[in-house]
């Protein structure tokens, strides 16, 4: 039986581990992790996570093949493959700071892993780390490694929140890169024999270490790059009057370019997009390639643009001020079927309204109060740091309520910001909330989600991302 254990019991490590522990049933699975009220969370019926199906398979498996649990040393040191699956987030200070990765919780992870451990072990790449990780991993291994013989693989993981449990079921592909001799490629064969239990072999791709660490950062920068792409050109319908849904279906009809991951929006979110951009942003100069870099720094600029652009019209579509105004905000998580709002673009939106001196009603079905209150209070960057390690007790703001219903947040207010897609937003009641609302009453929709037509025939002033601008839009038009 082969012990697999994994270090970091976040979005990452619980989803995966928990699929492998399900599909292995003849493998034990060790979740650890330094975080009390995670592992605690993990053994509870309120999971940490929010994410589709993830419940049911944590209940299946835990208990018999697959445990959580704080003591990081015993199950690191009894295991055989040793997922690390820690956050990687963006420096926030000294060199590279606010775009190398900051690798401190991987180098404590192998650190303890090289003092604790007593036999041969697979050290497998979970995190998204910079290229050549694994070489500066391999060093703080054997140097102390007592003629243990470690050997590293990169198996970057590829899921997104909301539908991790699908993606882990039914993956792509899985990619595995090894050293290319005899001892790497032995580990690549024992890694690639667990997902063989239900991944199909030709879905299982192996590759050098170098090429697999790359291929990670480079498919969330080309997915990235698909978001800007829409979003650049959402600006330019609302300048001419096309619809961005139309252009991108004839754009994504093209079986080279594909229909998929084309909706325009208020910008694209999450923990990883900009930081992994950032990332190879940083890899790319210190290659001494600045033309390489600011290829890919574009991507982040009209994201930024995008969101900023937003906000711009929201103020210039009031008469230019939402200074004393309500403003609902439905919808706070970086997309549906989440409750993560790491770099949310809610947090840049609801700042900037802020700046001109909104009062905003918050509801989102899945984020808490004291979770928005520490999102909009917090500095850039140290939203992706884990909860425990992050500045305690940030000021709370006054102007921002938090609700527990979308009719709560919108009674009485000049406006409504659509900011995540969550279904239950295409079926409220319109009317009653437009009956409850400061007249003119308008819905600046960031996800494109709900009926224009239907709206505006109730009263609504309407903005959607990329569609043609109703009258009053147009004679307020918003500076970039
Ligand atoms: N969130 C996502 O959808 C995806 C994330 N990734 C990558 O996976 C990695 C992990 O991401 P998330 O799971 O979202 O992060 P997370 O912040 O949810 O989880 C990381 C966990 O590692 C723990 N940790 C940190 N240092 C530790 C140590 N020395 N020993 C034990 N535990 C430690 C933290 O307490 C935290 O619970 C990142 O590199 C990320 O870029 C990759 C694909 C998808
Ligand atoms: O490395 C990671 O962390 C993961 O990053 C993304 O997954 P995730 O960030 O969870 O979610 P996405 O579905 O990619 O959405 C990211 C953001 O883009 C936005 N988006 C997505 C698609 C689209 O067409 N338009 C758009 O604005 C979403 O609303 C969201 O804010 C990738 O899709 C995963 O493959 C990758 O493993």
């Amino acid at each position: 039986m082969v012990k697999i254990c994994c270090i970091g019991a976040g979005y990452v490590g619980g989803p995966t581990m928990a699929v492998i522990a399900l599909k292995c049933p003849s493998n034990q699975v060790i979740v650890v992790d330094i975080s009390v009220p995670r592992i605690t969370a993990w053994n509870s019926d309120q999971l940490p996570i929010y994410e589709p199906g993830l419940e049911d398979v944590v209940k299946q498996c835990r208990g018999k093949n697959l445990f959580f649990s704080t003591d990081v040393e015993q199950h690191v040191a009894e295991s055989d493959i040793i997922f690390v699956s820690v956050n990687t987030p963006t420096k926030t200070r000294g060199l590279g700071a606010g775009k190398a990765a900051d690798l401190t919780y991987w180098e404590s992870a192998a650190r303890l892993i090289a003092d604790v451990s007593k036999s041969n072990k697979i050290v497998v790449e979970k995190s998204t780390v910079p290229v050549k990780t694994a070489e500066a991993i391999e060093k703080i291994l054997t140097h102390n490694s007592k003629g243990i013989n470690f050997q590293i693989l990169s198996n970057p993981e590829f899921l997104a929140e909301g539908t991790a449990i699908q993606d882990l079921l039914n993956p792509d592909r899985v990619l595995i890169g090894g050293r290319e001799t005899p001892e790497g490629q032995k580990a690549i064969k024992v890694l690639k024999g667990v997902y063989a239990q239900w991944v199909p072999e030709d879905r299982i791709i192996t590759t050098n270490l170098w090429s697999a660490e790359l291929s990670k950062l480079a498919a969330n920068a080309f997915l990235a790059q698909r978001i800007s792409s829409v979003n650049s050109m959402s600006a330019l319908c609302e300048a001419t009057g096309a619809d961005v849904t139309q252009v991108a279906h004839a754009v994504g009809k093209d079986t080279r370019i594909g229909p998929r991951f084309l909706n325009a929006s208020v910008g694209f979110g999450g923990s990883c997009f900009q930081k992994d951009i950032l990332n190879l942003v940083y890899i790319c100069e210190c290659n001494g390639l600045p033309e390489v870099a600011n290829y890919w720094k574009q991507v982040i600029e009209v994201n930024d643009y995008q969101k900023n652009r937003f906000v711009n019209r929201v103020v210039s579509s009031m008469f230019n001020t939402v200074s004393g105004k309500k403003i609902a905000i439905l919808g706070f998580a970086f997309k549906k079927d989440t409750g993560d709002t790491r770099e949310t673009p809610a947090i840049d939106v609801c700042k900037g309204l802020l700046g001109d001196n909104a009062h905003l009603s918050i509801f989102d079905p899945q984020v808490n109060e004291d979770q928005i209150q520490r999102d909009i209070s917090m500095k850039k960057f140290d939203w992706d740091h884990p909860r425990h390690l992050q500045p305690s007790s940030p000021t709370s703001v006054k102007q921002v309520s938090v609700v527990w219903d979308a009719y709560e947040a919108t009674k009485n207010a000049h406006a409504v910001c659509i900011l995540t897609e969550w279904d239950e937003f295409k079926k409220l009641d319109y009317q009653r909330i437009y009956d409850n609302m400061q007249k003119p009453a308008f819905v600046f929709d960031g996800r494109n989600i709900v009926d224009v037509e239907k709206l505006r025939k109730i009263g609504f002033i309407v903005y959607c991302i990329g569609k043609p601008l109703d009258q009053w839009l147009k004679d307020m038009p918003a500076v970039a």
